[in-house]
């Protein structure tokens, strides 16, 4: 070292004279340091940074920037979701604006929720390294089209660069997924083809597996489905196939194929896009709408045999190109074709995204392209029925909150007797009229029975109806037969013998045809099974054409009786 010394020329004394001033001055600033530390509070420093921080030449000197964007590539970028999600959590004294608003429309009371305005600041403070992140937006007019950038930048100092990569954005999105697997409301998004580009609002759907009624048995296997999928996502990975699952629910209308797509957002948590494929454009559109949904999300298509005969007939030309007018064809909108779909279920454009769930519903599944149909396109099967019993009793659990009634069975049972077919649906919009459990369920049993009386059985009921009318005249010249016959008694010393001795027999005969009819009626009435078949409702329905005497003097015709409101 000597030597060196020696070699530049240095005065010996230079170095002792440079620790005499290193010395006063490091021991100055210990002191200033430890002043500022113990004097001003630490928002005051914070803000004094920030405000130093600002300063574009001391940035440019020891400051380094990351953009997050809201897109990245083709798709939705989701470290900029999970900045949105995490960042309205760290809010502090340094932020100086905020957006703030509620959704909750029951209740104009409740806490309102923050999001993060374009331009306000929100300083982090993590493992010692102090992080600002800012809010832009930039707006882009193309075309008609306005679209805005928006994107968040992170400041740091660039010695913290790595770390902030390697510590700090694993925290936030960790932070963030948390954040999202306990949030307390959804959205539902909606494709705005005019601005293309999606919409959201919140989700406020109520229905759940507990509320909704299906096969116990198919409701097991799909939430167990859901389950194996939410968590398998590193074993997807290892089996090398993307982190997606795909349900087609089909079944007739009003079987709660909506309210499944509910259920399962309910359930695992994951927004909803909602799209009209109707809407779409062209395939391109269709792979940009389709990218640019979020991850850990819920693409439904309703109605998909709609959707996909049309593309069917697009695909092979059958349409507009068939009838031969070829500018017609140009200027109209071409739709994505049945492939475009498929090529984003499974193609290679079905890498953009994880952990996503498709869901196509149809009225009509025999109406599918069979692409749709062929084994591991769409992973699960879904049939969604009419009522069964058990169906039948879960909706009265979760509608009136009752799944013992006998009139359950009653109703399941004239259901099955009628050979209708009732939806949900249906019995749901009956059981919600108002009413005790038990006035509810009878209603809804009386209305069935009207139901079956109106249609299927009307022809019956005519031919019964005659009969009745044809008996009453019987019953009515009987009756009048037997008052004849004791005027007759009575009076007989009035009349011609021969012709007594006639009218008497005739009289007699239907007297005795009254007596019988009226003894039968008589013993029919104390008979209890017949008592309980005749329910009121049979009874009112006689009663109600005008026959309730009918219906007591006829008894005698049990059978017949028993069909006109049974069978
Ligand atoms: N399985 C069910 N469980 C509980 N409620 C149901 C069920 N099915 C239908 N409902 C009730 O009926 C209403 C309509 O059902 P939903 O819209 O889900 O049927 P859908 O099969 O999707 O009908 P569509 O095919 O006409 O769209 C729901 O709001 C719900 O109240």
């Amino acid at each position: 070292m000597s030597s060196f010394l020696r070699e530049m020329a240095m005065p010996p004394n230079f170095l002792s004279s440079l620790v005499n001033i290193y010395a006063p001055i490091s021991t100055t600033c210990m002191v200033f340091r430890t002043i500022v530390y113990e004097t001003i509070p630490q928002p005051v420093r914070n803000l004094i940074c920030s405000k130093l921080s600002n300063c574009r030449f001391l940035n440019f000197l020891f400051g380094f920037t990351f953009t997050i964007e809201q897109r990245w590539k083709f798709g939705y970028n989701e470290n900029y979701r999970a900045a949105e999600v995490y960042l309205p959590t760290i809010i502090g004294p340094s932020t100086d604006s905020l957006m703030l608003g509620s959704n909750d429309t029951r209740d104009l009371t409740s806490e309102p929720r923050f999001s993060i305005s374009v331009g306000a600041k929100v300083v982090d403070f993590f493992e010692g390294m102090r992080l600002e992140w800012t809010l832009h937006c930039d707006e882009q007019q193309t075309s008609s089209i306005n679209n805005s950038r928006k994107y968040f930048l992170l400041r740091c100092k660039k010695k913290y660069r790595e770390r902030v990569l390697e510590n700090y954005f694993p925290h936030v999105s960790q932070k963030a997924l948390s954040i999202l697997e306990n949030r307390e409301n959804l959205h539902i998004y909606t494709y705005n083809r005019e601005c293309s580009k999606w919409e959201s609002s919140v989700f406020n759907h109520p229905s759940t597996f507990d509320t909704l009624a299906m096969e116990p048995k198919l409701k097991k296997s799909l939430i167990k489905d859901l389950d194996y999928f939410l968590k398998r996502q590193s074993y997807y990975e290892m089996i090398g196939k993307v982190w997606k699952r795909g349900y087609l629910v089909y079944g007739p209308p009003g079987t709660g194929k909506s309210s499944l797509v509910a259920a399962i957002a309910n359930y695992v948590r994951y927004n909803v896009y909602d799209l009209q494929f109707q809407s779409v454009r062209s395939d391109a559109e269709l792979r940009n709408i389709l990218t640019s949904t979020s991850n850990r999300s819920i693409l439904a298509i309703e109605d998909i045999d709609c959707a996909t005969t049309a593309s069917h007939c697009r695909l092979h030309g059958s349409s507009v190109a068939e009838e031969g007018d070829a500018d017609q064809a140009t200027t109209m909108d071409q739709g994505p074709t049945l492939s475009g779909l498929l090529n984003f279920m499974d193609g290679l454009w079905s890498t953009c995204g994880e952990g996503k769930i498709i869901i196509f519903t149809t009225n009509c599944k025999e109406k599918l392209d069979p692409a749709l149909l062929r084994p591991g396109r769409m992973d699960f099967h879904i049939k969604m029925e009419y009522c069964t019993l058990e169906v039948m009793k879960m909706l009265a659990k979760s509608y009136l909150d009752d799944d013992s009634s006998n009139l359950i069975s009653g109703i399941h049972d004239t259901i099955s007797e009628l050979n209708i077919k009732v939806t949900p649906a249906e019995v749901a919009q009956h059981l919600m009229k108002d009413g005790t459990p038990e006035c509810v369920l009878a209603n809804y049993y009386l209305y069935l029975r009207d139901r079956g009386y109106q249609s299927e059985k009307k022809p019956m009921i005519e031919e019964a109806a005659t009969e009745i009318e044809e008996l009453e005249e019987t019953l009515c010249e009987a009756e009048a037969a037997s008052i004849l016959y004791s005027i007759i008694e009575e009076e007989g010393s009035g009349m011609q013998e021969q012709e007594q001795e006639e009218s008497s027999c005739e009289a007699k005969s239907a007297s005795v045809c009254f007596s019988m009819m009226e003894e039968e009626a008589a013993g029919m009435e104390k008979n209890p099974e017949i008592g309980e078949t005749l329910g009121r409702k049979d009874y009112e329905i006689v009663k109600a054409s005008g026959m309730k005497r009918m219906l007591i003097k006829s008894r005698n015709k049990r059978s017949r009786m028993k069909g006109i409101v049974f069978h």
